[in-house]
């Protein structure tokens, strides 16, 4: 496969990070809709690998395995293939050698939501996040802001309080063509 390291900017894969239930997968699926791009989610190829939800990959392999597995296929996609959007597991970007690839070789969408926000969301998602089970709220908030180092690590930040996912994602196609015409304008 070839090397992507001096991809034109309008073929560059698009990479959205931020804490789990922010709508990564909601969203990405959106804007490769309308970019007509193909999709992947990082979550979604890790449980075809496996054969199994990431709760029960947790259980039965365990955490640590998970996270090689994550790296590996983040660091091959982002390496090998273009045009994509790429939705990334929650905790996938704490990983330096995730970053690092998604950075020199993506645009790194940063999904913002605050806290009071996405407590709100936290029944949809806690049955599903092996992260956030057996976790007091107050462990949960802590984790939520420690992790947000990480995620401040991006090229673009698209707060997402109150908004509906066909929203953000518009949000996140309009600062897209943006970038390219400033970048790369057509025709030359
Ligand atoms: N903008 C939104 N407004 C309200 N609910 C939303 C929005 N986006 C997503 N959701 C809901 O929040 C939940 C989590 O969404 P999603 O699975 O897309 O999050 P995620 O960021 O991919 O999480 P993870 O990091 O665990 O992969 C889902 O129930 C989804 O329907
Ligand atoms: O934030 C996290 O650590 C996780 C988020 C999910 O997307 C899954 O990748 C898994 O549940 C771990
Ligand atoms: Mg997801």
């Amino acid at each position: 496969m070839s090397d992507v390291s001096e991809i034109p900017i309008r073929e560059k894969n698009i990479v959205l990070i931020g804490f789990m239930g922010v709508g990564k997968t909601t969203v990405g699926q959106l804007v490769a809709k309308k970019l007509y791009r193909d999709f992947i989610d990082i979550d979604e190829e890790i449980e075809k690998i496996y054969n199994m939800s990431v709760t029960d990959i947790f259980r039965k392999i365990g955490e640590t395995e998970f996270r090689r597995v994550e790296r590996e296929l983040i660091v091959n996609i982002c390496n090998h293939k273009k045009l994509k959007i790429i939705s990334l597991g929650g905790g996938a970007y704490l990983q330096e050698e995730v970053r690092k690839v998604c950075l020199s070789k993506c645009i790194v969408y940063f999904l913002d939501l605050s806290w009071e926000s996405w407590k709100e969301r936290l029944p949809l998602i806690i049955d599903s996040r092996p992260v956030l089970q057996n976790k007091t709220l107050h462990e949960i908030e802590d984790l939520f802001f420690k992790r947000r180092k990480a995620y401040s690590l991006h090229n673009s930040k698209i707060t997402i309080n109150n908004l509906d996912a066909e929203t953000i994602a518009n949000k996140i196609v309009e600062s897209v063509k943006f970038a390219w015409d400033i970048y790369q304008p057509q025709g030359e």
